[in-house]
């Protein structure tokens, strides 16, 4: 499982890079859940993060993200609009929030695949997921889908939505060759579940500042939880030897 985390200056990508994250995705956390950066700072910050200035190092080469805003889905042209601008700044890949469910969902889901970008849908999962919304966010265009939480404070992704309904979703999104990522007030405590659950990425702000996610990073915690999630991949690693060994006969 790979690490994304969201930061939003020159200073925070460099403690996320030392941390050795695997996405850095560009955010203004106090902005919203998906809270857009402006354009002229996304840009200085992907010509730094690719160049290695202030001290970022270009050899760590993680892959750049960016979100565009908490807009309403009704805001269809907006959200096309600001899909566009971001991705012209130079990002891997632009998140766009897909709040809802049912025919608006979709339609702006369909309107954002028609765009020559890399884009990441990211399901809105407060209310649950929408099982025409995830079928509309896995079409090939797609280079990923991602299910987040909108309120910060209700509990984890894992909390609100429940193993077996993201284990359903990521079911249905790896049938149809997406990947996989999972954010939403994720602690230390969901990492063994979701590891579990098998997503390719998860994603972290809350647990990986001082305080609340409007904070600071706070550099211990984001090498804790990169340390954690290594472990992780050990133990996982380690699980089908010893359960084939030891699995009573039945
Ligand atoms: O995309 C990742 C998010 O910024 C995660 O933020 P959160 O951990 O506060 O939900």
């Amino acid at each position: 499982m790979r690490m994304l985390v969201s930061v939003r200056d020159v200073a925070e990508a460099r403690e996320a890079l030392q941390a050795g994250v695997d996405f850095i995705d560009l955010k203004e956390p106090s902005a919203g859940a998906l809270g857009g950066l402006a354009l002229p700072l996304i840009r200085e910050l992907v010509a730094a993060l690719r160049a290695g200035e202030g001290g970022l190092d270009a050899r760590a080469r993680p892959l750049i993200s960016a979100t565009i805003g908490d807009l309403p889905v009704a805001a269809r042209a907006d959200i096309l609009a600001r899909a566009r601008a971001v991705g012209a700044c130079g990002v891997d890949l632009v998140k766009v929030g897909v709040p809802g469910r049912g025919e608006a969902a979709c339609g702006l889901l369909a309107a954002l695949a028609t765009l020559p970008l890399a884009i990441v849908p990211v399901l809105i999962a407060d209310d649950g997921l929408d099982a025409a919304v995830i079928d509309a966010a896995c079409v090939p265009p797609f280079a990923a889908v991602m299910a987040d939480t909108q309120a910060k404070h209700a509990g984890s992704l894992l909390d609100l939505l429940g193993a077996e309904a993201l284990a359903a979703f990521i079911e249905r999104a790896h049938g149809a060759g997406r990947m996989v990522g999972l954010a939403g007030a994720l602690r230390a405590a969901d990492l063994a579940p979701l590891a579990r659950l098998g997503p390719d990425f998860a994603g972290f702000r809350s647990a990986v500042c001082e305080g609340r996610r409007e904070g600071r990073l706070d550099p211990r915690r984001l090498r804790a939880l990169r340390a954690a999630i290594d472990g992780l991949a050990t133990q996982v690693a380690a699980e089908p030897a010893r359960t084939a060994a030891e699995a009573p006969a039945v």
